[in-house]
């Protein structure tokens, strides 16, 4: 697990390492310096370019992120490459650290041009802005941005891309597209969402000497996981029995949708739950009992017009996880499974799909909701259009910042939310996760019901609500990406991502 960090987390890292512990800015400078000119030069020994032939332009702006390019430009030239400065902006106006850098590079006779053509060069660095951009990014800058972008040169951004914001992935107007970046002591929030992510292209993260302290001393909120992460499967015992590892309860399920709570419970059993019960209408009895013979089965009628509460109770007392809304759809009996769930349940709950549906069409579930809810029971699995039902915020709005959004609806609902999107959010509102696993094949129905079993698999197995959230989505992903065959992520369907699961469930 890596924290992720905000401009201004960043900057109170950098702050605390020089003021605080006392490690010389111009250090840190040089550190970050040297760890690009490393990249730039294992670029070139992987492509077999001899050193004086390939030309290099270091395009940097006036701030500090600009005089990390020109010591860049300076270690380059020691180490026999051509590599020249693009100097952006006034001079007078630049950084201290970065005046220091001019010197230092004039008097080693390091080249600082301030126009040039940029088709000369096969490797060019973008040490234009880094954490510091501040607004859209206008004028010349603008159109040295677009230039760098046009030309078919490899390119190597200095921390982030110049153009994306570092907390929200956005871009400033324009953005350089790297194919590599190289970001300090902590990747920064805004190079893993979209767009900055796929700007920021392949990120190397270098240590620069942050010392633990300073990162600590910042108390990060977000985090990323990592293939080591997956030490957080639950524990099974060698002297074990299937009581040890729970009992699911899903209820989902309609007549003309039989398929997500199929998905569902058998990715549940996938992820090593003990027990799982589907809960849907009669007419789903035949083709769940020939698809998944593992699972238990309670079903109803409901043009008998029966009173469900009685046969759900009873089911809600059986269960240590309940799951509702997989192909549940939104009729009246729906509607009272609901109820029931939301006042009798006292083990967690997963609310996905059509249940999220009802309590965003009906005022008296939310309540109900609201007033049954002492925290940590519920989870709510909502994919952008659900999250803009459930909250009336429109979509653009939940997107601009959809870290901070769903940390913030996650605390006042008192939840667990796993927000789904191409970067999914976890968050119980006191920290939260951005899972950086997976690809664009999930986009294909019956992905989100596999993503719900498996969550519930480990709170079956007695994970945290935050952990099932945040390692159930990662494990999601990474089973996904598992079934990828050469790239082909056309072909990719839900029942695929249960087949990587299988193999990916590993410590
Ligand atoms: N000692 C430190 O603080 C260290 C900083 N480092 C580097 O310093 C960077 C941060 O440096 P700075 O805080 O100086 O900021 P930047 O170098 O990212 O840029 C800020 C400068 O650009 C201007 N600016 C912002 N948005 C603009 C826009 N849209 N159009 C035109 N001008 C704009 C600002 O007014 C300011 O002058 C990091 O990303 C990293 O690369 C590293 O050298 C490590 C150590
Ligand atoms: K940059």
């Amino acid at each position: 697990m890596k924290p992720l960090v905000t401009k201004n987390e960043m900057k109170r890292v950098d702050g605390y390492s020089i003021e605080t512990i006392g490690i010389p800015s111009a250090v840190l400078m040089e550190k970050a310096a040297m760890s690009v000119a490393e990249a730039v030069r294992d670029y070139c020994l992987r492509k077999e370019y001899s050193y004086p032939q390939q030309k290099i332009l270091v395009v940097c702006g006036t701030g500090n992120n600009g005089g990390d390019g020109v010591a860049v430009a300076r270690i380059l030239n020691e180490w026999g490459f051509l590599a020249s400065v693009l100097l952006l902006g006034e001079e007078t106006k630049a950084t201290e650290e970065t005046k220091h850098q001019l010197s230092i590079a004039r008097r080693l006779e390091v080249e600082i041009q301030h126009e040039t053509d940029f088709n000369e060069y096969t490797i060019i660095v973008d040490a234009i802005f880094g954490i510091g951009l501040s607004r859209e990014i206008t004028g010349n800058y603008r159109e040295v941005i677009e230039k760098i972008n046009q030309t078919k040169s490899w390119v190597c951004s200095v921390d982030i891309p110049s153009g994306i914001h570092a907390d929200t992935g956005t871009v400033m107007g324009v953005a350089v597209k790297a194919d590599l970046t190289v970001t300090f002591g902590i990747k920064k929030i805004g190079m893993v969402l979209y767009p900055g992510c796929d700007y920021a292209n392949r990120v190397i993260v270098a240590d620069i000497g942050f010392p633990k302290k300073a990162v600590e001393s910042v108390c990060p909120k977000v985090f990323y996981l990592e293939p080591e992460d997956k030490k957080m499967l639950p524990e099974r015992k060698k002297d074990s029995n299937k009581g040890m590892y729970g009992r699911v309860l899903i209820i989902g399920g309609s007549k003309d949708m039989s398929g997500a709570c199929y998905l569902s419970a058998k990715a549940a059993y996938r992820t090593g739950a003990g027990l799982v019960k589907i809960m849907t209408e009669e007419t789903n009895r035949i083709i769940l009992q020939t698809q998944l013979p593992e699972a238990l089965l309670a079903t109803y009628k409901i043009e008998d017009g029966l009173d469900l509460k009685e046969t759900v109770l009873k089911e809600l007392n059986w269960a240590t996880v309940i799951v509702i809304g997989p192909g549940l759809g939104t009729k009246k009996h729906a509607e009272e499974l609901l109820k029931t769930v939301l006042e009798y349940a006292l083990v967690p709950v997963i609310i996905d799909a059509d249940a999220i549906n009802l309590l965003a069409q009906n005022q008296y579930l939310k309540e109900l909701f609201q007033s049954k809810n002492r925290g940590e029971q519920f989870i709510f699995t909502p994919h952008l259009k659900e999250m803009s039902r459930l909250s009336g915020d429109s979509i653009d709005k939940i997107k601009a910042n959809l870290v901070s959004y769903g940390m913030e609806y996650a605390k006042k609902e008192k939840i667990c939310l796993v927000l789904k999107d191409a970067r999914t959010i976890i968050s119980d509102g006191v920290v939260a996760y951005i899972n950086c696993s997976g690809n664009n094949g999930m986009s294909t129905g019956g992905s989100g019901d596999v993503l719900t079993g498996i969550i519930a698999g480990l709170l079956a197995q007695k994970a945290t609500l935050l952990e099932a959230g945040a390692f159930g989505v990662y494990l999601h992903g990474l089973a996904a990406d598992r079934e990828i065959l050469e790239g082909n992520t056309y072909s990719l369907i839900a029942s695929d991502i249960i087949k990587g699961l299988k193999k990916e469930i590993t410590k």
